[in-house]
């Protein structure tokens, strides 16, 4: 049999560029993908995703008791193809299946024995060669599902004969992809499922040894786009990828994980092992059913199931792994009251950490790279928080990170210095820049993407300071930028509103998060989103303070300790005014600049640069603070630095960023 070759395509890894072709064979001009063992829980997603992936393609899944899936064909047009039969201990019926097919996937496997029939040795080894050779004949290009652990030397028949299957498929079909996945998780697997099933039903969840065995569990459709790069690309043939999602965690915090998302409150108690080998050797000879362990299982239990290091990953095939965390409440989740059970909010358990080793985000420095995990999460219907910072990060930052994470399946901050918010005299060639310690507390809150674009990345038309010298397209939000802050920086919220636009039209993020220290800037932010219809929540988080007021910010770090123990008075002069207006005994303008003055004024070395007292939704300067309340903001100098700060007057925080 002859291979033809199809137009080769551009596709993106991490990497960078690759190229793929899909092959085809004479006979078979079309695509077909045979997904052998395939009607069960994974088949139907690497169907799915190679329909998707290949308009030209059918697929057809095998298995020894076939079953249709509608939900998979009705939207592919017919090109998902009736299911056939295909028993691995029958190589003629394999053969029949493999007619015709450019792909075979394996994806046979079993987890109990079925004698004298169904051995681990008569489906997971031989029959892996039996699919191999027919593959073989066929002219097929072969993915081999396999597991983490496969191991020809282990003592655990599964995990022999998978080391075995593998050793036999590669002798037989020597191009062939040998693709092995941790633990995977999706909305019919049978590990979380069941386990919270069980979870329902006992009044404790059992962890044996401690539960410290490691697992990276792998989001189904991650692995079935794993398989059809694998059936996209010649560049993994021959070789092994291991499929682990983004998190790795110690089995006791997976069942955790599982009780939380599930909406279950049960106790996690760890029993020795034997007790799990007792347990295996009694339910083992019973008809399968939720309680049933195998003394195997409990041995594999005692093995860590997670990417070596030394194959091929995700990453090399463009894959972004979804995060456990994002996924199961979906399927875990029930409503049903009298169930002991409580629905927790979508992504509420991020704001806890499951996972023992800390994931770094990923690192993206184009557009073109981030519409293409955009385009994903969309796929994945995944809701997108994004928090646009300067970088140099501090608690303030870390908070409105926090409270993305807490509420957004996918949290991505921006590290990038505006030229364009600088005056030309402006510090913007000394801004601090702290990468690898930013970086480090954005793992810490387990921020999923840092998105760092360089200056030529987001002006296209290059910058310069000078807004009189600029070229290309402004955003400017008139009536909110020139007074206040604007009217120290009159160029400032012209940069901030253009930068804001192209990050909102570029992330597409369902919430972002601004920080009231910056109120004028929330204000012009909102507007703007108004104005220009983008489809994004603003949200607004408090400011975070030193434990002496001083509002956390970037610039702090230019102070010189002296200067550090003055700068403070800005907040102590906006707090004495606040306080005389609960008390009622400032209401005016004049009455509250009067009170922040006389401390600003007696502090050495801080120089007032304004003080405001601006209605919060217009901006607009007050003589009296009104039914709708204030912001009385100011900044002053100490030394070279600026410090800004606000507090709200006669409106509550909750009320103002509504
Ligand atoms: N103390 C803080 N509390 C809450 N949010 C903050 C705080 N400081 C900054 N932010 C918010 O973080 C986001 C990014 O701000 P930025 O990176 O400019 O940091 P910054 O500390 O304000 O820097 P700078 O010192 O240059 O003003 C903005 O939305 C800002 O309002
Ligand atoms: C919003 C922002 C990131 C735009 O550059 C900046 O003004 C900031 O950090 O506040
Ligand atoms: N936090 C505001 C950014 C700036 O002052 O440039």
């Amino acid at each position: 049999m002859r291979y033809i070759k199809t137009p080769v395509r551009l596709c993106r890894s991490q990497s960078g560029l690759w190229l793929a072709r899909f092959y085809t064979t004479e006979s078979n001009p079309t695509k077909k993908v045979v997904v052998i063992g395939g009607t069960g829980f994974i088949g139907p997603y690497i169907a799915r995703s190679v329909l998707q992936d290949s308009p030209s393609a059918t697929v057809q899944l095998a298995c020894r008791s076939p079953r249709d899936h509608p939900q998979v064909s009705s939207s592919h047009g017919g090109r998902l193809l009736p299911s056939i039969a295909a028993d691995v201990t029958d190589s003629q019926s394999v053969r029949e299946a493999c007619r015709g097919a450019s792909a075979v996937v394996n994806l046979v496997g079993i987890m109990h024995e079925r004698r004298p029939r169904y051995t681990f040795d008569a489906v997971q080894n031989e029959g892996a060669r039996v699919i191999a050779q027919a593959a073989k004949d066929s002219g097929a290009k072969l993915v081999h599902v396999s597991a983490i652990g496969a191991d020809v030397e282990s003592e655990v028949p599964y995990a022999r004969t998978k080391g075995l299957g593998e050793q036999a498929v590669l002798d037989v079909h020597p191009d062939a992809s040998v693709v092995r996945p941790s633990l995977v998780f999706g909305k019919e697997d049978d590990f979380f499922n069941r386990f919270a099933k069980l979870a329902r039903i006992l009044p404790f969840v059992p962890v044996f040894g401690g539960g410290h065995t490691k697992f990276q569990p792998v989001y189904v459709e991650d692995l079935a786009r794993a398989i059809t790069q694998c059936i996209a690309t010649d560049k993994v043939n021959g070789k092994i990828v291991e499929v682990g999602g983004p998190h790795v965690y110690e089995y006791r915090d997976l069942m955790q994980l599982m009780l939380d998302q599930a909406g279950i409150r049960r106790p996690i108690i760890s029993v020795p092992w034997i007790v799990g080998y007792i347990q295996g050797f009694f339910l083992e000879r019973l008809p399968e059913n939720l309680f049933t362990l195998t003394r195997d299982q409990v041995k594999l239990l005692q093995r860590d199931n997670v990417v070596s290091g030394s194959h091929m990953t995700l990453a090399d095939l463009g894959v972004s792994p979804t995060p456990a965390e994002d996924v199961l409440h979906r399927y875990l989740r029930r409503t049903r009251s009298g169930t002991g059970v409580r629905p927790p909010t979508p992504a509420s358990t991020h704001s806890r950490s499951y996972f023992t080793s800390t994931r770094k985000p990923r690192i993206v420095e184009t557009i073109a790279e981030y519409r293409a995990l955009r385009h994903q999460w969309q796929r994945q219907d995944l809701s997108v928080g994004f928090v646009p910072t300067m970088g140099a990060l501090h608690d303030g930052h870390v908070s409105l990170a926090r409270t993305a994470r807490k509420t957004c399946d996918i949290v991505v901050v921006s590290i990038f210095v505006n030229p364009a918010q600088f005056a030309p005299h402006e510090d913007l060639g000394k801004y601090p820049r702290t990468m690898e310690q930013d970086v480090a507390m954005l793992t810490e809150v387990g921020v999923d993407v840092i998105f760092l674009p360089n200056v030529k990345e987001m002006y296209p038309a290059g910058i310069v300071l000078d807004v009189k010298d600029q070229q290309g397209t402004f955003v400017e939000v008139k009536g909110k930028s020139h007074q206040m802050e604007g009217s120290i920086r009159p160029h400032f919220f012209r940069g901030v509103a253009t930068v804001v636009t192209k990050f909102l039209n570029i992330m597409q993020p369902t919430k972002a998060f601004f920080g009231q220290k910056d109120a004028q800037q929330c204000a012009v932010v909102r507007t703007m989103v108004r104005d220009l219809f983008i489809p994004t929540e603003i949200v607004v988080g408090e400011t975070v303070r030193e434990p002496d007021g001083l509002a956390m910010s970037s610039r702090n770090r230019y102070l010189s300790p002296e200067e550090r123990a003055i700068a403070p008075v800005l907040y102590k002069a906006l707090s004495a005014g606040q306080r005389a207006f609960n008390e009622g005994t400032a209401k005016s303008r004049d009455e509250l600049i009067q009170i922040a003055k006389a401390i600003i004024d007696v502090q050495h070395g801080a120089e007032l640069e304004y003080l405001s007292v601006a209605n919060p939704f217009s901006l607009a300067e007050e003589e009296q603070v009104g039914s709708e309340g204030a912001i009385f903001s100011g900044a002053v100098r100490v030394g070279k630095t600026r410090i800004i700060d606000n507090v709200l007057l006669g409106i509550s925080t909750e009320t103002w960023v509504k």
